[in-house]
């Protein structure tokens, strides 16, 4: 072969690796985008996320879980029994990393977030809490977990909070970072704060005041009100009451109870319910011009897309 042939060849090969790479680059770039913009707080912010991470991992002890099931309902396990599910520093970094996860599930619809052996979760682990009980690692430890939890609420999959046992302090919020809640009759959703001497701060103030309104947030969070399923329905913060499958004999197992119940909502192709997250997520979130201005876009990704032109082709009816 002549040398000219060789280097054309061996130039084109570069090229269409240079191609390749920069083409990597950008999803790249995109995905990070992408995580950024549904973080609250970035390097402007003063926010070191590494460095947090190297002092939670110290307290470690028990996993945050995740079971992606071929129905497209995940299901999220916070799982640390021996303390009635409180999370320790090691869970914060694994629930980050298992929202990561939820990120890039492009088959993905629902999310069921529990907790392990019938109960919740009883808030961060006061082990670690007591600690880095000084101001600067408190406020680092609020923004990891208000990033994760923010995260997790604009997850494009429909989610839902299923409440067995307690729900205590942190475990509390942890429910308003989803988009639904479910109780066990018998349960107790409690923003036990005030009698720790803090408020919220993984976000579950702010949250809660758009779930149930201000005065009735207040409530909550001046009184540490035990909320009961009643009293959750009542004011809007529960969407439904399952029944205890271990005290009502024949009830279903409540995971099946809970998948059941989302089921209704994530039935259809995976695209048109993201989509259907995201419309009601910039809803929630923007301003009305920005929101209508998104609503457009994510309109643009359904419409004409394969579920809207097989609804279109099996002329269907709606009665
Ligand atoms: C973000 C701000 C926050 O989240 S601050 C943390 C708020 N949470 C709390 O204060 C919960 C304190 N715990 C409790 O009130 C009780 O342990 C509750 C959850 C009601 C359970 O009571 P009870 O059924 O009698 O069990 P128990 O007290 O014997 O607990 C079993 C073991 O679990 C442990 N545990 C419980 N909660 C936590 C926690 N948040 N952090 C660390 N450990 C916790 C208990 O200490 C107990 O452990 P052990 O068996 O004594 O070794």
């Amino acid at each position: 072969m002549e040398i000219a042939t060789c280097s054309r060849m061996v130039l084109c090969a570069l090229r269409q690796q240079v191609l390749r790479c920069s083409s990597h680059c950008r999803t790249w770039a995109r995905l990070l985008q992408r995580q950024r913009s549904s973080c609250v707080y970035s390097s402007i912010h003063g926010f070191n996320q590494d460095e947090i991470k190297e002092k939670l991992q110290a307290f470690h002890g028990g996993s945050i879980d995740l079971l992606k099931q071929d129905s497209g309902i995940a299901v999220l396990t916070i799982n640390n029994p021996s303390r009635m599910n409180a999370f320790s520093g090691s869970m914060m970094i694994d629930l980050e990393e298992r929202v990561s996860q939820l990120e890039n599930w492009p088959e993905g619809k629902g999310l069921i977030v529990q907790g392990a052996a019938e109960t919740f979760c009883s808030g961060s682990d006061l082990n670690a809490v007591r600690a880095i009980s000084n101001q600067q690692d408190g406020m680092k430890m609020c923004m990891f977990m208000q990033n994760a939890l923010t995260r997790l609420l604009r997850l494009p999959l429909i989610s839902v909070a299923l409440v067995e046992g307690r729900a205590l302090g942190g475990g509390a919020e942890l429910t308003t970072a989803c988009d639904f809640r479910l109780m066990e009759a018998g349960s107790v959703i409690q923003f036990v704060h005030k009698h720790m001497g803090l408020v919220p701060g993984w976000g579950g103030a702010a949250r809660l005041v758009h779930l149930v309104g201000s005065q009735n947030a207040l409530k909550l969070l001046g009184g540490a009100v035990k909320v009961d399923p009643e009293l959750g329905v009542n004011i809007g913060l529960v969407d439904g009451v399952l029944e205890g499958h271990q005290k009502t004999e024949g009830a279903a197992p409540l995971l099946q109870q809970a998948e059941n119940w989302l089921s209704r909502y994530t039935k259809g192709p995976a695209p048109v319910i993201q989509a259907v997250k995201k419309v009601v997520l910039s809803g929630r979130e923007l301003p009305l011009s920005e929101a209508l201005r998104t609503e457009k876009d994510i309109f643009g990704t359904v419409w004409g897309a394969p579920a809207n032109l097989e609804a279109l082709a099996s002329k269907s009816k709606h009665k």
